[in-house]
């Protein structure tokens, strides 16, 4: 029976774990913070789940235009209620996939794993786990994977004190809403969370280092996103790096920029970016090498560089996303155990940034439409075209879908829409099973559907020799 030993509970671990018990392997899994990992006890669920909450806010404030009066800031909102609901909606996830692990019979420890071999090149691998029980134990490993994920960057001058400035991770610790909450970084983390405050009435500033919101995510989705945040009342403070960001008498904070500029809020909410969880795990001692940037480098099948050593999700560097993280982990299984396994394609992957409206992309992008890298028929149909949109009184958004010139194939697609991490779906189905526009465009929506300006959209990029 095959040992594998895990490093790290989150999606690339549990769902590792999962995978290789099911095939039949003797699993160990440790994990330092709680099975779920950052994803699920820190980052990704409880932000949605706190984003969730703003949602009602946003559909209030949107009432009036559908002829329901109700005055959003008359509501009461309870910081701690809401704060109670993330933290145990994150705790009751956290325990079903304990409890799935446990019912495939994957042992479970909990604390700080390190690899010990005694020298380079062995055929198995040793794993030091130090139990939050004090006791240590020595785990003998055919396979090990490290899935030990990442953690917020912290900036010298700008260091975290949990009270008013923060990283994501505190947010859900305070007492009362910030009544002016700085946002440094303007990348998807930062964005969702300007989005998120904004809409529960808080006052929001957002220093980004660029000259726009979002510099990786589809240009003309960061523009509508950034009219949005204009007319909730946002401060966008552009090409602005943050150097320092100190509190102040008065009981805020000031972020201090390169360039002598300073901005004042009540809390700081650092959104620089997340540093890799790769020190102290003796990577040494089996020989493995960090990339320059301190991340583990992997092959498209999850392999480092050492026979037996595979390495899955944030601490890999590849795509940060918990659906990246847990494929990878599955894949890292089905390769170590013999099974048949493809590697992992990222041009089929989905993801969404769960702003108001939401922001949801799959396949190759618009930029590398424009500069050439791909050939490819695009259209861009805005939603406020769509009967339902109309209906439901969503004034932005859009669907954009690329496909190959010659063929109609689907290659990618972009959405702008409230509930747009759903509807990027029959894009992704096409993108990922070579589908082409015809094939969507034959395909009945129903009427009236936001799904149906997918339809259309394809309607629009068809030729006659699409339609077969
Ligand atoms: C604010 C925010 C929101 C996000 N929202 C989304 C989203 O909506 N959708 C999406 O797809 N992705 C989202 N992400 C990204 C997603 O959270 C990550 O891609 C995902 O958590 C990666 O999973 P992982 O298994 O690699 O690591 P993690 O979830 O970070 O888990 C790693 C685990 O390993 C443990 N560990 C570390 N070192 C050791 C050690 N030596 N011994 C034992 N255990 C150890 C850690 O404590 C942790 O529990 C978001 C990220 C952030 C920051
Ligand atoms: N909905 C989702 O799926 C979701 C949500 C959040 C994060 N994520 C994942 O996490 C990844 C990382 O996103 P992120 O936003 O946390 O990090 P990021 O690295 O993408 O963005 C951080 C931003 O902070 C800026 N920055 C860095 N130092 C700065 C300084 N001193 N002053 C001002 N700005 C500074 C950077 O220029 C960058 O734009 C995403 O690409 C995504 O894969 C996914």
């Amino acid at each position: 029976m095959t040992r594998i030993v895990i490093i790290g509970g989150g999606p690339a671990g549990y769902e590792a774990a999962l995978v290789a018990a099911q095939h039949g392997a003797n699993v160990s899994l440790i994990d330092s913070d709680g099975i779920g990992g950052a994803c699920v006890l820190f980052d990704c669920v409880p932000s949605k789940t706190f984003i969730a909450s703003t949602g009602i806010r946003t559909d209030m404030r949107r009432a009036t235009d559908l002829g329901i009066s109700v005055d959003p800031s008359s509501a009461t909102i309870s910081l701690p209620k809401i704060n109670s609901r993330v933290k145990n909606l994150a705790q009751v996830q956290s325990s079903d996939i304990r409890a799935r692990l446990q019912s495939v019979g994957v042992q479970l420890l909990s604390g700080r794993a390190e690899l010990i071999d005694p020298q380079i090149g062995m055929a198995a691998h040793l794993v030091r786990a130090s139990l939050t029980t004090g006791e240590e134990k020595t785990l003998e490993a055919d396979v090990v994977l490290i899935a030990t994920g990442g953690s917020p960057r912290v900036l010298p001058g700008a260091v975290p004190d949990g009270e008013r400035i923060l990283t994501w991770q505190h947010l859900y610790d305070l007492e009362e809403l910030p009544t002016h909450l700085v946002v440094v970084g303007s990348g998807v983390t930062g964005a969702e969370f300007v989005s998120a405050y904004t809409e529960m009435g808080v006052k929001v500033t957002l220093v980004s280092s660029r000259d726009r919101v979002m510099p990786h995510e589809d240009a003309d989705a960061a523009l509508v996103l950034e009219d949005v945040l204009a007319e909730r009342g946002v401060t966008l403070v552009k090409h602005a790096r943050a150097d320092k960001v100190e509190r102040t008498e008065d009981g805020g904070v000031v972020v201090k920029l390169s360039d002598g500029r300073t901005v004042h809020g009540s809390h700081a909410l650092m959104a620089v970016g997340s540093t890799p969880n790769t020190s102290g795990l003796g990577l040494e001692k089996v020989g493995i090498e960090l990339d320059g940037r301190g991340y583990l480098r992997v092959d498209r099948v999850s392999r480092t560089s050492v026979s037996g050593v595979y390495a899955a999700g944030d601490c890999t560097g590849l795509l940060p996303l918990a659906s990246v993280a847990a494929m990878q982990g599955r894949i890292a299984m089905y390769h170590a155990l013999g099974e048949g396994v493809s590697p992992i394609k990222l041009k089929t992957v989905a993801s969404a940034v769960f702003t108001r409206p939401e922001i949801a992309n799959v396949g190759v992008s618009q930029a590398a439409i424009d500069n050439g890298e791909v050939a490819a028929r695009t259209v861009m149909l805005p939603l406020n075209t769509n009967p339902r949109a109309k209906m439901s009184g969503l004034r932005r958004g859009f669907v954009k879908i690329f496909c190959r010139p010659a063929t109609g194939v689907v290659i990618g697609g972009v959405v702008v829409a409230a509930t747009a991490s759903e509807l990027i779906l029959p894009i992704a189905i096409a993108v990922q099973n070579n589908l082409t526009v015809g094939d969507l465009a034959q395909t009945f929506s129903v009427y009236p559907s936001l799904s149906g300006s997918i339809t259309e959209a394809s309607r629009q990029l068809m030729r006659h020799d699409d339609l077969g």
